[in-house]
């Protein structure tokens, strides 16, 4: 399930891609096919579906392992993989040796001192895994949020390309799929600053010019600490059903941590538009979901009627009615499934009206005095002065209780605008329940 990190990963390639007028990759590596299920793919095209994050091109690595093979082969004849046969446990243990003497905890290559006699004799209990045998030299690359980078290949270990169970690793896969499907940029969190040092060597080793990084900083929670898929209550689904208007996600995600404002942004294109990947900063970006929600909020009150009309039409608001209800209760809302609960106040009325004791008298007069249906943009300036006029009463002690009799609610839209709205039944007095 994708979380807030990964989203963050995907609509800056996505912006990149756009903004060159490039392809936009969706590639699911599902070479775990113990893990992988079809419906962890389709929550991810659903969440960036939903997003309006579209892709140009869908792969699928468990349909190209006869690449990878082919691949670790030609690696094989240049002599750049070797077989390893330590259990878990045993790199453990080398690793806590190396770091108790101060050392760091890079791969000793035990394995390319073993005797061919050695090697025999573990084949017959282990299974290899395979590693990369990197060249112990500085590895650089410009990077487009980063600048120059730098990583000593003496200081890594050589990564493991196949686990001993047979499983094949992404830092092999994704190499092989960015030549192969011409990949011409990687964007991907800060965490895999080290691991595209390796992987530059991979593309070398397989006669391929590395393609452009960018490496962007990872987002924490709003103390500093680390996000992690488990966290749940970031990730798309969650904020989806949470009621986090897509614009407003993709906006916050599109800006976050760069020296351009988060600002509610209705067209993905301008943010398109804006968007250079040196805008971003290096240090981790604080990420606070209230503030996603406030800006949810801003964004979907600024939602014009077209980006609504739909998810109207599917509360039951009719065509004709869509503009003069968006127009009084869009600017009040928070979360869009609030505008359900308005509708059903608009045809059905507010029940019982539920008036304190000490406004009965009060809201039994102002429903005397109500003007007769249907009303207009005008009639709840000409009611709230009949009843100002007929008991003396003003400002929120008369507002209040007529709201409330109108609505059985205490807050809520512009009245003026909402009144002309209310076409269910009105409370047949102030102290019983609504007649018809
Ligand atoms: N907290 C984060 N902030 C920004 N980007 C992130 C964050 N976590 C992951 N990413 C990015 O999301 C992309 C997908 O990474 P990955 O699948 O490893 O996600 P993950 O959530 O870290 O997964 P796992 O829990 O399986 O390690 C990568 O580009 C990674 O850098």
């Amino acid at each position: 399930m994708l979380h807030v990190g990964n989203l963050r990963t995907a609509v800056l390639n996505w912006m990149l891609a756009r903004k060159a007028g490039g392809t936009f990759i969706l590639r699911i590596d599902d070479t775990d096919t113990a893990r992988s299920e079809a419906r962890f793919a389709d929550a991810i095209r659903r969440d960036l579906e939903w997003l309006g994050l579209t892709w140009d091109r869908e792969e699928r690595q468990s349909e190209r392992f006869e690449r990878y093979a082919a691949a670790t082969e030609t690696l094989r004849a240049a002599t750049r993989v070797y077989e390893c046969f330590e259990t878990p446990l045993e790199l453990e243990l080398k690793r806590k040796t190396q770091l108790a003497m101060g050392k760091p905890p890079v791969y000793d290559r035990g394995a390319l001192m073993l005797t061919n006699a050695e090697r025999e004799a573990l084949r017959e209990t282990r299974n290899p895994h395979l590693r990369f045998l990197l060249e112990r030299r500085p590895i650089e690359w410009d990077d487009l949020i980063r600048g120059p980078q730098s990583v000593d290949g003496a200081s890594i270990s050589d990564p493991v390309l196949y686990r001993a169970d047979g499983q094949l690793l992404y830092t092999l896969a994704s190499v092989v799929d960015d030549i192969e499907m011409g990949v011409t940029h990687v964007v991907r969190g800060a965490d895999h600053v080290t691991n595209t040092g390796a992987q530059i060597q991979i593309f070398e080793a397989l006669g391929a010019a590395p393609p452009r990084f960018a490496h962007h900083a990872l987002l924490t929670g709003p103390q500093g600490e680390a996000l992690s898929k488990r966290l749940g209550t970031l990730s798309l689904a969650d904020l989806r059903e949470g009621g986090v208007e897509p614009a407003a996600l993709l906006a916050f995600m599109a800006r976050l941590g760069s020296s351009l404002p988060v600002e509610v942004a209705t067209d993905p294109a301008a943010l398109v538009a804006a968007f250079d990947p040196g805008q971003f900063g290096l240090s981790p970006t604080r990420f606070d979901a209230e503030e996603l929600r406030l800006h949810s909020a801003k964004t979907l009150r600024a939602l014009p009627l077209a980006a609504v009309a739909d998810r109207l039409s599917a509360i039951g608001v009719p065509e004709a009615r869509q503009a003069a209800f968006w127009e009084a209760v869009g600017p009040n809302l928070d979360r869009f499934d609030e505008a359900a609960g308005w509708w059903a106040l608009c045809r059905e009325g507010p029940g019982a009206a539920d008036i304190p004791a000490e406004d009965i008298d009060f809201v039994e007069t102002a429903l005397a005095l109500l003007p007769p249906r249907p009303w207009g943009p005008e009639s709840w300036g000409a009611w709230t002065e009949a009843v100002k006029r007929a008991t003396g009463r003003k400002g929120r002690a008369l507002f209040q209780p007529l709201r409330r009799a109108l609505t059985g609610r205490d807050r809520g839209p512009e009245m003026a605008r909402l009144m002309p709205l209310l076409e269910g039944p009105l409370p047949a007095s102030a102290a019983g329940p609504a007649g018809g």
